[in-house]
């Protein structure tokens, strides 16, 4: 929900716009809940805190003072303290509603002594109240204030009806869990979705789950955006070498080493710790010579070949991910080796380029932690026999993937031929191309980012070291794929301002960095 959120700015839907549309919807149903349950017109109390949970409260408020309700907001962070910019504008309007003819009544709460003076607190038949809880949503944060906790105390004792905005304040909104007090609802407003720490909870912890629409087309569920960058874990202050991605790279053959390179070259630059490549020995050194950061293990032979399995089984154990197949060539004996290897190595891979020319489908099909990026025709030929058993290679023979001058139907349809045949196997497909798509299962993603500069060969090797890299940082196999797409094409993007049409795959890894540091 967080990435969703942000990813509508990039469709230009700005916050401020969604947290309207939250008020608004939140005074739809409030106004709803009291004339379900109560026989005369109530009083509102809405509690608010520093975040964008508390600016819905505000908006709210403005609403529902239009539906004629008198409203008490009890500001548990003073106005000069909130965080949120959005929350910010919203309560300067309510200050500005001044001297006001609507029943409003702003009171800041400094300090804990203070809850002990406010109306609800002194009396105990609030049973004509409505209190909104709009204190903390998806933002919470380690322990709870004690003015905060204090708060939650007397909403809990009051006999108003509860009503909590996204989340009841105190609640882990991804893990449903209350590690110190919890405002116990009778109802949960849940904006756009429900949360999941929502439905491990259950209705007990929730109350009754309303789900408000805030105006987010699915679109921002589905093209990848800013917001993906959130999926990546902190890292831990208390973290040592090896903790954050060790990520082996298998490639190589001695016509090429600049793909295994340029992959290990952008996985380094998404922050992983360690990198080996295994490399043939006809390649190894000159792989070596290109960075110093490589820890490069030589393989006996030209080309990878079956002497080499016992040597790459034995590294595998000391990683967390692996990408299969930049520069390997295509030789019987590496297709020997890599067929052997997919079905022996049970931890997350990733396979590119002649990796995908070799390597059989069948072998793959009930991997579950498994990443494949081929662009549309190399997606073509991996999946042959499945194509020829659902009888579709007449449909896929004349499809391509551009979406230019194609209405939704048409759109639904090209992309429900690749699913049926991607659906097939238990990992991700990443298709690349000016829209890379990504798919696992019923689900899909889509990135838009990147640009024509990006046909010079290598961008796609940079792309599967990226993948691999996210792997081995913690992400699944779908958020990987999907994030590695987003995050190649806008360093593309930056390469491409710099650089213009003479951009280099092997400089997209100089842009990485700040893309995941902003
Ligand atoms: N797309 C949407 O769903 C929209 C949701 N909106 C609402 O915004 C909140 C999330 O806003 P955010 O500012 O990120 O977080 P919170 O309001 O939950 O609060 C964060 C705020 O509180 C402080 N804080 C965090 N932890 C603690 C703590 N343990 N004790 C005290 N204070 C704490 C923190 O410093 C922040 O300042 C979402 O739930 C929706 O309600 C928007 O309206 C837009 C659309
Ligand atoms: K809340």
């Amino acid at each position: 929900m967080i990435a969703t959120d942000l990813n509508c700015e990039d469709l230009g839907l700005s916050r401020l716009v969604l947290m309207e549309n939250a008020g608004k919807s939140i005074s739809d149903e409030i106004a709803k809940l009291s004339t379900f349950t109560f026989s005369k017109p109530v009083k509102i109390a809405i509690f608010t805190g520093s975040g964008g949970n508390g600016g819905d409260g505000f908006v709210a408020a403005r609403h529902l003072l239009n539906r004629g309700f008198e409203v008490d907001i009890y500001l548990l962070t003073p106005i000069n303290q909130i965080k949120s910019q959005d929350s910010k504008t919203n309560v300067e309007i309510l200050k500005n509603i001044f001297p006001n003819f609507s029943r409003i009544n702003l009171y800041e709460i400094n300090d804990s002594d203070t809850l002990n003076t406010i109306e609800i607190t002194k009396s105990n038949s609030f049973s004509e109240h409505i209190i909104i809880d709009g204190i903390l949503g998806t933002g919470i944060k380690g322990k709870l204030k004690t003015k905060i906790k204090k708060a939650i105390e007397i909403i809990n004792n009051s006999n108003a009806l509860k009503v909590s905005i996204d989340v009841p304040s105190g609640m882990d909104p991804q893990t449903g869990e209350i590690a110190e007090i919890g405002v116990k609802p009778g109802y949960t407003l849940s904006l756009h979705a429900v949360k999941t720490g929502l439905k491990k909870a259950g209705e007990d912890l929730t109350g009754g789950l309303i789900i408000c629409d805030i105006g987010i087309p699915i679109e921002a569920e589905i093209f990848l955006g800013k917001g993906d960058l959130k999926r990546l874990n902190k890292r831990k202050n208390t973290s040592h070498k090896g903790n954050n991605g060790k990520v082996l790279i298998i490639g190589g053959n001695n016509d090429f080493s600049g793909a295994p390179s340029i992959s290990g070259l952008s996985a380094l630059s998404c922050g992983v710790d360690l990198l080996y490549i295994a490399s043939p020995k006809s390649s190894s050194l000159v792989i070596k010579s290109y960075s110093p950061d490589f820890i490069v293990k030589s393989l006996k032979g030209d080309f990878l070949n079956i002497n080499n399995l016992n040597d790459l089984l034995e590294i595998a154990k000391d990683v967390d991910s692996i990408l299969i197949g930049p520069g390997s060539g295509l030789e019987e004996e590496t297709r020997k080796l890599f067929n052997i290897l997919v079905a022996k190595i049970k931890k997350p891979i990733v396979i590119d380029a002649d990796g995908l020319k070799l390597i059989d489908v069948n072998l793959i099909k009930n991997k579950e932690n498994l990443i494949i990026t081929p662009h549309f025709n190399e997606f073509k030929t991996f999946f042959k026999e499945i194509i020829i058993k659902k009888d579709l290679k007449n449909q896929i023979g004349s499809l391509d993937l551009s979406f230019e001058n194609l209405n939704y139907k048409q759109i639904h349809d090209k992309i429900a031929i690749i699913q049926e045949i991607t659906s097939e196997i238990k990992g991700t497909i990443v298709i690349k191309g000016k829209y890379d798509l990504i798919f696992k299962g019923n689900k899909i993603r889509i990135n838009k980012t990147g640009n024509p500069a990006m046909t010079v060969g290598g961008t796609g090797d940079s792309l599967a070291g990226i993948a691999t890299a996210l792997l081995s940082l913690g992400l699944n196999d779908l958020d990987s794929g999907a994030l590695s797409t987003y995050l190649n094409g806008k360093s593309g993007d930056l390469a491409y301002e710099k650089y213009g049409n003479g951009l280099r795959a092997s400089q997209l890894s100089e842009f990485i960095g700040q893309i995941l540091k902003k």
